[in-house]
């Protein structure tokens, strides 16, 4: 909605509810896309319809006129679908160089007909809007936004394809009346096909690595065969691993060749720069390994950047710490580093972790506790102390900032999965911070990292310094 109301340049409050879509269902219309919303997908304006009516439609590029045909209205916008470019853009990528045949149907990647460098520029926008529309209260805006710094270019990933080490496809059960009536035996198995619930079958992923396309086609012939056993459908995980030969065990990489995981309950093992992680395979890690190392070097930049006072920064807390990956390669220069997380299969392999990356368990500890409880386990003095936060997509809970303003860690390194949340979060920090009469924080940098290239999708990471 904030990208439609910027793009019809009055207020949504202005629009009256009643007035209905100027348009039959499945109405072909051509437009001109004026701007990508952060879903994406264009909007175009149509001045003289319906008051500035709005039309969504995915797959285009700003500047372009296409032919779409609307599905779905909502209040003062309508979906369609794209029928045809009519006059593409000149820097649209033509359909054949476009990474994968199933783009457009499928509704896994939103971004393949754009250049990357202009990926990056939509995704730059993407965190730069999260911030102008979720971080502003008037109080604050006055306080603090005027003192947001530019966003910085988005960091790419090294590779743009072959580069996700999960994907989870799916596939429905054998439609009964299909089986009785003794037509052929076969199901879709693949992603949601895009604007839709149902399945798209998909034999393979280009943004997925080769090893996870080879336990694809298994695990596709594998369903194929049994598909008469299944009574639903169900979601597969397939997952890379380096397997770990007993008794060969070393510091570095195998050199063995990598293999697919299917099990949840399996053990993932992955090495990010000199660092080993091993995790169970149905819980959470990082699914784009190449950008790691870069995320990583920059976070550590962030939490040594200097701090307002002669203090500085030797204890780390981690929290929604996973397996350990921010505390354990971001270790190096603390006294002490504690990590907290929900999840006790994640919790006990960031112990393990630990040890296999032979970090003395006196400097370093990972709990498992709700975020909301970090604080109670930490006597480290706050000026002297910096937090990373990495929470899922929801983003801090009330209680999770009530206690962070309580203890008001001297640098604050939040990463992100959700810009938007993210923004949020950074106007309840400091809205807080106003009602207790505190300086509050200065944001010193807003980065975007591409861990998820070809998709709309952008890692944010906001860098606080407590004044
Ligand atoms: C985006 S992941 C980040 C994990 C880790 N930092 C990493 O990069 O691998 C978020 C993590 O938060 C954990 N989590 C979710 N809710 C939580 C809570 N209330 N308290 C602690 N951890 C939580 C999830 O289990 C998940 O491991």
């Amino acid at each position: 909605m904030h990208d439609i109301v910027e793009l019809r340049g009055h207020s949504y409050w202005d629009w009256d509810p009643k007035t209905p879509p100027p348009f039959q269902n499945f109405e072909e219309l051509e437009v001109v896309i004026g701007s990508l919303a952060q879903s994406g997908e264009g909007l175009a304006l149509l001045p003289d319809r319906g008051n500035g009516w709005v039309i969504v439609v995915p797959f285009v590029i700003p500047g372009e006129k296409v032919k779409a045909r609307v599905y779905r209205h909502n209040w003062g916008y309508s979906h369609a679908d794209l029928v045809e470019v009519i006059e593409p853009a000149a820097n649209r990528i033509a359909d054949q160089d476009v990474l994968c045949k199933y783009f457009s149907k499928c509704a896994g990647c939103q971004l393949q007909h754009i250049s990357y460098a202009d990926q990056m520029k939509f995704k730059r926008q993407v965190v730069e809007n999260a911030f102008k529309n979720y971080a502003v209260s008037p109080p604050l805006l006055a306080k603090y936004f005027a003192d947001l710094p530019p966003i910085d270019p988005v960091s790419q990933s090294p590779i743009q394809s072959q580069y996700r080490t999960k994907i989870t496809p799916h596939f429905e059960a054998l439609n009964p009346k299909h089986q009785a009536a003794g037509m052929p035996q076969q199901v879709q198995i693949g992603f949601l096909r895009a604007g839709t619930r149902r399945i798209l079958d998909i034999e393979e992923c280009p943004i997925a690595t080769p090893i996870v396309n080879e336990g694809m086609k298994v695990m596709r012939a594998e369903v194929q065969k049994n598909i008469a056993s299944y009574k639903k459908g169900a979601t597969m995980l397939l997952r890379e691993s380096n397997p770990i030969i007993p008794g060969t065990e070393s510091d570095d990489p195998p050199k063995t060749t990598k293999i697919c995981i299917t099990n949840h309950k399996d053990t993932i093992t992955e090495w990010v720069g000199k660092f080993r992680f091993d995790y169970p395979a149905g819980s959470f890690f990082q699914n784009n390994n190449a950008i790691l190392p870069s995320l990583i070097g920059y976070v550590q930049q962030q939490l040594h950047l200097p701090l307002s006072t002669t203090s500085s920064i030797k204890y780390l807390v981690d929290a929604y710490c996973g397996s350990g990956l921010f505390g354990i390669t971001c270790h190096e220069g603390f006294k002490k580093v504690l990590g907290v997380e929900i999840s006790a299969a994640s919790i006990s392999c960031a112990s393990n972790n630990l040890v296999l990356n032979k970090l003395s368990t006196d400097t370093t500890a990972f709990h498992l506790d709700d975020a909301d409880k970090i604080f109670a386990h930490i006597d480290f003095p706050s000026s002297e102390t910096a937090l990373i936060i990495d929470p899922p997509r929801k983003g801090c809970s009330e209680e999770f900032l009530d206690q962070m303003v309580a203890f008001l860690p001297a640098r604050v390194v939040y990463v992100s999965c959700n810009v938007q949340t993210q923004a949020r979060d950074l106007q309840g920090l400091l809205d807080r911070c106003v009602a207790k009469g505190l300086p509050g924080y200065r944001v010193e940098a807003i980065r975007g990292f591409d861990l998820f290239p070809q998709t709309r999708h952008v890692e944010g990471v906001m860098t606080l310094t407590r004044l």
